[in-house]
């Protein structure tokens, strides 16, 4: 059951404590993501972006706090109810981790084949249908991942993402290792899908471009939390050395250049 009042957050994070040994990684770390927008998470290399995206999707158990996706609380729910909200969701992670033995195809469908009891005639079409989604030509299907370049890898994590219609899609430095036309190709196509589905969209990244071109809203982790989170034109004002470096760079003010000039 949704929690009343929360209907615009989906995933909603308080005093979320996250350690390894003696070294803390996140402290009192309080996050909202609203239905809808494209959330970027950037933050100093070992800041914890990636802990806090397996701490939201369930792969790391959190040392203390709540994390609440859909008004339910994900930490504390197992077997089916646990299978039911996993369905809403879609994880695309950083290297693709798609089953190198199976095709493209077959990777879209594990998914399905885990949560849906479909005939195989069905799970090849909706196959299809996610590949074309991501702008994969039909013949990418029936290839190893092996075969495909890094992009195309990319794109067919993605399509495996969404084998399942999900409402929030986590990605994990989705452009990382893409050249700067690939890098905005992809952006693109997840900008046009968020609008097309509809999806919240969760992405930890290190590229600025994305952050100008795709993000509504940005989250910075610094301290063991989420320093700041707004808007990038209000989150890289913030006088805070690291975002001050990181957002008032030559490669930001690139970024923030080619953004506007693409806007005109
Ligand atoms: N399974 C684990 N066991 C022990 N330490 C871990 C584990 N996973 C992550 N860490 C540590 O937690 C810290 C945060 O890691 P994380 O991968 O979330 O950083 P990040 O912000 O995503 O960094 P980067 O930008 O470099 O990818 C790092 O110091 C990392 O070494």
């Amino acid at each position: 059951m949704e929690a009343a009042g929360q209907a615009d957050t989906i995933i909603q994070v308080r005093n979320l404590r996250n350690q390894f040994g003696s070294q803390v990684i996140h402290d009192r770390l309080d996050l909202d993501v609203r239905r809808g927008e494209v959330i970027g998470i950037v933050g100093g290399s070992g800041t914890g972006k990636s802990v806090l995206l397996r701490t939201i999707v369930g792969l790391k158990r959190p040392d203390a706090g709540s994390v609440r996706v859909f008004g339910q609380d994900v930490t504390a729910l197992e077997g089916t109810a646990r299978q039911a909200v996993e369905q809403r969701w879609g994880v695309a992670f950083q290297d693709g981790a798609l089953f190198s033995a199976l095709t493209v195809a077959q990777n879209v469908q594990v998914p399905m084949r885990e949560h849906l009891d479909l005939p195989k005639p069905l799970m090849d079409e909706l196959a299809a249908e996610k590949i074309a989604m991501v702008g994969l030509p039909p013949s990418a299907g029936p290839k190893f991942p092996s075969e495909l370049s890094g992009g195309m890898r990319k794109r067919a994590a993605l399509a495996r993402a969404l084998a399942l219609d999900p409402e929030i899609v986590f990605l994990d430095e989705p452009t990382a290792g893409l050249d700067p036309i690939g890098a905005a190709d992809y952006d693109g196509l997840i900008r046009q899908l968020k609008d097309a589905l509809g999806l919240t969209v969760f992405m930890v990244t290190h590229d600025l471009d994305s952050l100008y071109a795709i993000c509504d809203r940005v989250a910075v982790l610094a301290e063991r939390r989420v320093m700041v989170i707004g808007p990038i034109s209000d989150v890289s004002a913030h006088p805070n050395a690291w975002i001050q470096e990181y957002f008032q760079g030559p490669r930001s003010r690139a970024a923030a250049g080619a953004a506007g000039r693409a806007k005109v």
